[in-house]
């Protein structure tokens, strides 16, 4: 990855985020699915349930007009009637007025001419009214006749009728009609028991609310709303959403009367049913919210912790690129104590793989490679402060001659033994390093010609020292040449060179010598 989409790539707390939201989010919205259809059903089992209440309402409608219907019926059987004794046919009416809470009877011939009227002391003149309705209706239909609301022309009230055509046996025709005040139908809404906030109307076949569950005084004889007015008009039953006059919405449910043709139209306010709903909404929100908080900390947290752990990783990284020991520290994620561990492996391997680079590895002392880079840094020195510093060939004589005679690993142990017994001689400052086979190098710093003169005697002395290998005393005493800086050269190669060629110098003395 480059360093521009780097800085462009998502941190790990973001996607940790994201990862939370894509979880929460579609549970979320699931549920409030699950709550919108939940909403749906309930709607439905509601409006069936109202409807059930709004058609059992007209049934009862309906039956209280057949109550007045069936007492008039029984009322046109009377003897009174029979044999046109009018004043006693008066009095059983008011009776029966009185028993079925009846406002008045009326008994009208056919030219519509009242011939008794309860509610006017018997015999007093009574209204002629030829062109009535409710007579044209009788006369037509010879069927019972129930009247929208009207205010009576004598009581001057709301009230409704219900008429009956008789037929004497002459064939004269008139029509037995008694009045209901409207509070009558307010009481069968009374007696439903409806929950506070419905509110309930019966409304005649002509539009007109005949009883009303509330404001009954205010309303009944207005119209109903127009659009209940026109679906009634539509249909017989059905339920739709509107609103008040006063503008709130409402489920509007009604059923006609089979008999009457009247209406029973329930309002129910649709705050009500969707305040339920409304509630399940804010507690899934509610709910959503605290889930996704509580996720987005914990995601952010987590998030910090492994960035932590990543960012920790970033030191011993670079550590290890510079070659240096690397040393992680946990963070408590695992893969990135994983990540930690393989580093400081690489660590070690990338220390033993310098190690072996800079060494000899059959003595562990520095080998050729590191000798030359050591000994130039500190000619460098030398040269920058003025300083002197010395360089010491050595090769072994005869050493073939032990590989020869006791065997290769016995000229091993002996190049071992060289190394330590060169390095036992050195101060901290100086280095010794083997070159190959049997020749080794030193570098004394900081030295002069007499202290250098001493190590080499020391050196010499020692390395002529036989050697205790296998059990038996092995000699390979070194040929010693020496080079000091700056009086045998200013440069790496000539030391070396001047070293090179003091050493062989000496191997060639020592060979005219009394061993040579
Ligand atoms: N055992 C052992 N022998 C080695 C190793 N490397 C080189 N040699 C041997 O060391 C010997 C060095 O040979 P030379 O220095 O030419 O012979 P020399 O006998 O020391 O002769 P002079 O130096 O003239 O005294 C050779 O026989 C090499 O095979 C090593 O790692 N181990």
């Amino acid at each position: 990855m480059t360093r521009l989409t780097l800085e462009f790539a998502a941190s790990i707390r973001f996607k940790l985020m994201l990862l939370v939201l894509a979880c929460i989010l579609p549970a979320a919205l699931l549920a409030a699915l699950l709550i919108d259809y939940d909403y749906q059903l309930t709607y439905d089992n509601f409006t069936r349930s109202a409807m059930a209440t709004a058609r059992a309402n007209a049934m009862e409608v309906d039956k209280e007009l057949a109550i007045v219907e069936s007492a008039l019926v029984g009322l046109s059987t009377s003897p009174d009637l029979r044999l046109r004794d009018l004043q006693a046919f008066d009095a059983q009416a008011r009776q029966l007025g009185a028993r079925q809470n009846i406002f008045n009877v009326v008994l009208e011939d056919a030219s519509g001419q009242q011939l008794m009227n309860t509610f006017r002391p018997y015999g007093v003149p009574l209204p002629r009214e030829p062109d009535s309705a409710s007579l044209k209706f009788m006369r037509e239909r010879d069927a019972t006749f129930i009247s929208s609301l009207f205010i009576g022309p004598v009581a001057q009230r709301q009230m409704v009728a219900v008429g009956i055509p008789l037929h004497s046996r002459e064939g004269a025709w008139c029509a037995l009609t008694a009045s209901i005040a409207v509070e009558r139908f307010g009481g069968i809404l009374r007696q439903q028991h409806y929950p506070d906030h419905w509110i309930t109307s019966i409304i005649d076949r002509g539009g007109r609310i005949v009883a009303r569950t509330a404001d009954m005084q205010r309303f009944v004889g207005t119209q109903a709303l127009p659009q209940v007015r026109e679906r009634m008009q539509q249909q017989a039953e059905g339920a739709f959403e509107t609103r008040t006059l006063d503008g709130t919405p409402i489920l509007a449910v009604m059923s006609r009367a089979v008999n009457s043709g009247w209406t029973v139209a329930i309002g129910i306010p649709l705050e009500n049913l969707k305040s339920e709903m409304r509630r399940k909404l804010w507690s899934l929100v509610l709910a959503t919210i605290g889930l996704l908080g509580a996720g987005l900390l914990i995601a952010w947290r987590i998030g910090t912790r492994i960035r932590r752990a990543m960012h920790g990783l970033i030191a011993p990284a670079l550590a290890l690129g510079a070659g240096e020991a690397v040393a992680p520290v946990s963070y408590g994620v695992r893969e990135a104590d994983e990540v930690g561990d393989a580093l400081v492996k690489a660590s070690a391997m990338l220390l033993r793989a310098q190690h072996q680079a800079n060494h000899d590895v059959l003595t562990g002392i520095a080998n050729r490679a590191m000798f030359h880079e050591v000994l130039a840094q500190q000619l460098a020195i030398c040269q920058r402060s003025h300083g002197t510093l010395a360089v010491l060939y050595l090769d072994l004589d005869h050493f073939k001659a032990i590989n020869d005679t006791h065997g290769h690993a016995a000229g091993d142990q002996l190049l071992i033994e060289a190394s330590v017994r060169l390095r036992s001689q050195l101060r901290k400052a100086d280095m010794a390093a083997r070159l190959g086979g049997d020749e080794f190098a030193v570098m004394l710093a900081d030295v002069g010609a007499a202290e250098t003169a001493h190590v080499v005697d020391k050196l010499s002395g020692l390395m002529a020292q036989p050697y205790q290998i296998d059990g038996l005393a092995l000699t390979a005493a070194a040929s010693i040449g020496v080079a000091l800086y700056p009086a045998a050269g200013d440069s790496l190669a000539l030391l070396l060179e001047a070293a090179d060629q003091a050493m062989y110098q000496a191997k060639a003395a020592r060979r005219l010598g009394p061993r040579g």
